[in-house]
C-alpha cells in the first residue's frame, strides 16, 4: 500500500508520465528564481507569488488525505504545501499573513492548497475558514468509520505502547458498558455530525467526498473527480513512475481486536452513517 511495508503502492495510479515531470521541474526552474524567469515582461503568468489556498484538504484523519495530496502534487496546476499548518485549529492567532507565508508560490492559475485533517473535527475551523474566504473548495477523504477508528488507535499505540487495549478504551468510563462516542478515535468518525457543522457555513456543492476505499481501488477514478472538482485538466495515468512511498506511518498492521467488538461499533455506526449518507447524497458502501 503505501509505506512500502505495506500494501497499498503509490504507483497504482502511475500518475505521471515523464511529461508531468517535465512540467513541474520547469515550474521548479521558475520558482527558483532563475533571472529572466520571474520578470517576464509580457506575461504575468511567470510571476510566482504566495497566495492564500483555494482548496483544502480538511479530512478526515486516516482516510487516506496524505496519499490524495501526493497524488494532487503531481499536478502542474497545483501547488501544495506538503507539511499540516494546523492554522485554523491551532494557530489561527498567527494570522492570516502568517499562513501565507506557509503557502509555496504558485504561479497565475495554479491552485494553492493543503491538507490538515483535523480541521474537520474542530467546531471553530468552518467559521474561520469562511472567514477567510467563502469560495474556497473543500475537500474530505472519508473512509469506513470502524477501520479508520483501529487505523487510528494503531498510530495511538504505535506512539504510547503503554496504553490500555482498544477493547475496554471504547467503553464509556461513566456509564458502564455504553461506547464512548466521545473518545477520539469513535467521534472522529461521526462524520453526519461534522460535515453538518461545515453544511452551515458553506453549499453542498463546495464539498467534494472522497472514498478511501475508493482511492486504493480506483485511484485514476477517484482522483479524476476531484480534478473535476477543482477545475482541472484530468491529468492521465499513463506510462510507468517510480513507487512514491508514503513513510512508516501508512498501511501500518492493524491492532487485532475482538470481532464482537467490531460488530458492536458497526451497529453503532449504522445510523450515523445513514445519516451522512442522506447529507452527502451518496452510498459509501460500509458495512
Ligand atoms: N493510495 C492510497 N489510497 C488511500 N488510502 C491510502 C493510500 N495509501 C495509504 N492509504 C491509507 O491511508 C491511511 C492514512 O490516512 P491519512 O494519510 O489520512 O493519515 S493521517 O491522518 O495523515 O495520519 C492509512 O491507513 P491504515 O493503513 O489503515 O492505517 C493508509 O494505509
Amino acid at each position: 500500500k503505501v509505506g512500502c511495508h505495506a500494501k497499498t503502492s503509490f504507483d497504482l495510479l502511475r500518475l505521471t508520465g515523464w511529461l508531468v515531470w517535465m512540467l513541474n521541474n520547469l515550474q521548479t526552474l521558475a520558482f527558483s528564481g532563475l533571472p529572466g524567469l520571474e520578470s517576464n515582461s509580457s506575461g504575468k503568468e511567470w510571476t510566482a507569488a504566495r497566495r492564500l489556498p483555494q482548496a483544502l484538504i480538511i479530512g478526515v484523519k486516516k482516510g487516506g488525505t496524505r496519499a490524495l495530496l501526493e497524488f494532487l502534487r503531481l499536478h502542474p496546476d497545483i501547488r501544495a504545501l506538503g507539511s499540516e499548518p494546523h492554522f485554523f485549529d491551532r494557530h489561527y492567532a498567527r494570522g492570516l499573513d502568517w499562513y501565507r507565508s506557509m503557502m509555496p508560490k504558485a504561479l497565475d492559475g495554479q491552485i494553492v492548497m493543503e491538507k490538515t485533517p483535523r480541521y474537520f473535527v474542530t467546531q471553530e475551523t468552518p467559521a474561520r475558514v469562511h472567514a477567510m474566504s467563502q469560495d474556497v473548495k473543500l475537500i474530505v477523504v472519508v473512509r469506513d468509520p470502524v477501520s479508520r477508528a483501529i487505523s487510528d488507535y494503531t498510530q495511538i499505540i504505535s506512539k504510547t505502547p503503554d496504553i490500555p487495549p482498544f477493547e475496554s478504551l471504547y467503553i464509556s468510563f461513566f456509564s458502564l458498558g455504553q461506547i464512548d462516542s466521545l473518545w477520539s478515535p469513535l467521534w472522529i468518525g461521526l462524520y453526519a455530525q461534522h460535515l453538518e457543522r461545515w453544511l452551515s457555513w458553506f453549499p453542498r456543492s463546495q464539498i467534494h467526498l472522497v472514498s478511501g476505499e475508493r482511492l486504493i481501488s480506483d485511484p485514476a477514478g477517484e482522483l479524476g473527480k476531484v480534478q473535476d472538482f477543482l477545475g482541472l485538466q484530468r491529468i492521465k495515468p499513463e506510462g510507468s513512475s517510480k513507487p512514491h512511498c508514503l513513510g512508516k506511518t501508512k498501511g501500518r498492521t492493524h491492532a487485532s481486536i475482538n470481532p464482537e467488538v467490531m460488530q458492536r461499533l458497526r451497529d453503532f455506526y449504522k445510523p450515523h452513517n445513514q445519516r451522512f449518507y442522506q447529507l452527502a447524497g451518496q452510498d459509501f458502501g460500509w458495512q
